[in-house]
């Protein structure tokens, strides 16, 4: 089997004597784009952080291309494209300026689509960085990204702020693009409904844990959501399968992978009374909720 680009295997990383999270395991394999979806503060960025090489995780280790993450050849580290929240360097500069200051450090430079990207957005080559908005400055950043045409692409908070046509736009245009060029992609963005447009598989993690790892595509056909009349929760916590339950006077609202009937005989054996039960296919946006809670 093919190595994967990047594979995490049992992280576990601690802020003195903090638990962000204990042996975290994934791989993302050639030409897929992976989506780490998370609340605030569950270690999206620290996760990013590790990848990078510049935190430590506590134990447990990161390997891009094969290589450790801690200690990455350079030709290793030119294969990376990465977004550390839209930060944009030498705002001095302006977009052209920018341009060929970047060009020298990458040998496959792909100057056109830098330019295309700022054609598209009607962005001046004159404009200096320094007088853009915080959203302008994200896309100069994403532009450069594209322009390095790296093999992974790691995108911490992409969507930060962004409009949504933009935002549309660019993640219209990154799926085409890693599609056609087999790219592997790393995001995370709280902007869930660009995340289903753009991801192949979630990784959603709440406080210190993963609570799903799964194909999106297969999270939602089998993920659901049952409303139903209940006159007696019964022991409805207990159940291991069911995620998020809340009853609100005398009609329920749980979250699972089980299937109607799966879910009925469970009902029966933890005594709840449930009738009218109601299958709700979902957004990605709802899942994560689902699974993670409102709060
Ligand atoms: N250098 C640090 N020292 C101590 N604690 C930290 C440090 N950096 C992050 N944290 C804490 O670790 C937790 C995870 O932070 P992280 O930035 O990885 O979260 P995140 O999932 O990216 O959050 P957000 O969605 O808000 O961007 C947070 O509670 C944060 O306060």
């Amino acid at each position: 089997m093919q190595q994967a680009i990047v594979e995490c295997k049992n992280l576990t990383h601690y802020y003195g004597k903090r638990c962000i999270y204990e042996n975290l395991n994934f791989e993302i394999p050639q030409g897929r784009i992976l989506g780490l979806l998370g609340k605030n503060g569950t270690g999206k960025t620290t996760t990013i952080n590790i990848l990078n090489g510049y935190l430590k995780p506590r134990s447990g280790e990161c390997l891009m291309f094969g290589e450790s993450s801690a200690n990455l050849s350079p030709e290793t580290k030119r294969k990376v494209g990465l977004l550390i929240e839209g930060h944009v360097q030498y705002s001095f500069m302006n977009i052209s300026e920018i341009e060929k200051f970047y060009s020298a450090f990458y040998p496959n430079w792909r100057k056109e689509a830098y330019y295309e990207l700022m054609k598209l957005l009607k962005i001046d080559p004159k404009q200096k960085i320094s007088r853009m908005s915080c959203g302008q400055r994200s896309q100069v950043a994403l532009g450069l990204i594209l322009a390095q045409d790296p093999e992974l692409l790691i995108l911490d908070d992409f969507s930060m702020g962004l409009d949504p046509g933009y935002r549309m736009l660019f993640v219209d245009y990154l799926s085409e693009y890693a599609k056609a060029e087999n790219k592997t992609v790393f995001v995370t963005s709280h902007i869930i409904q660009d995340m289903e447009r753009l991801i192949d598989d979630c990784l959603i993690m709440d406080y210190g844990r993963i609570v799903m790892q799964k194909p999106v595509n297969e999270l939602l056909e089998s993920f659901k959501r049952y409303k139903f009349t209940c006159s007696n929760p019964g022991y409805i916590d207990e159940i291991s399968d069911i995620y998020n339950p809340v009853t609100i006077k005398g009609n329920t609202e749980v979250y699972s992978l089980l299937g109607k009937t799966e879910l009925q005989n469970l009902f029966a054996k933890y005594n709840v009374s449930a009738s009218e039960i109601l299958e709700e296919n979902l957004s990605l946006e709802e899942a994560f909720i689902g699974l993670t809670g409102k709060y």
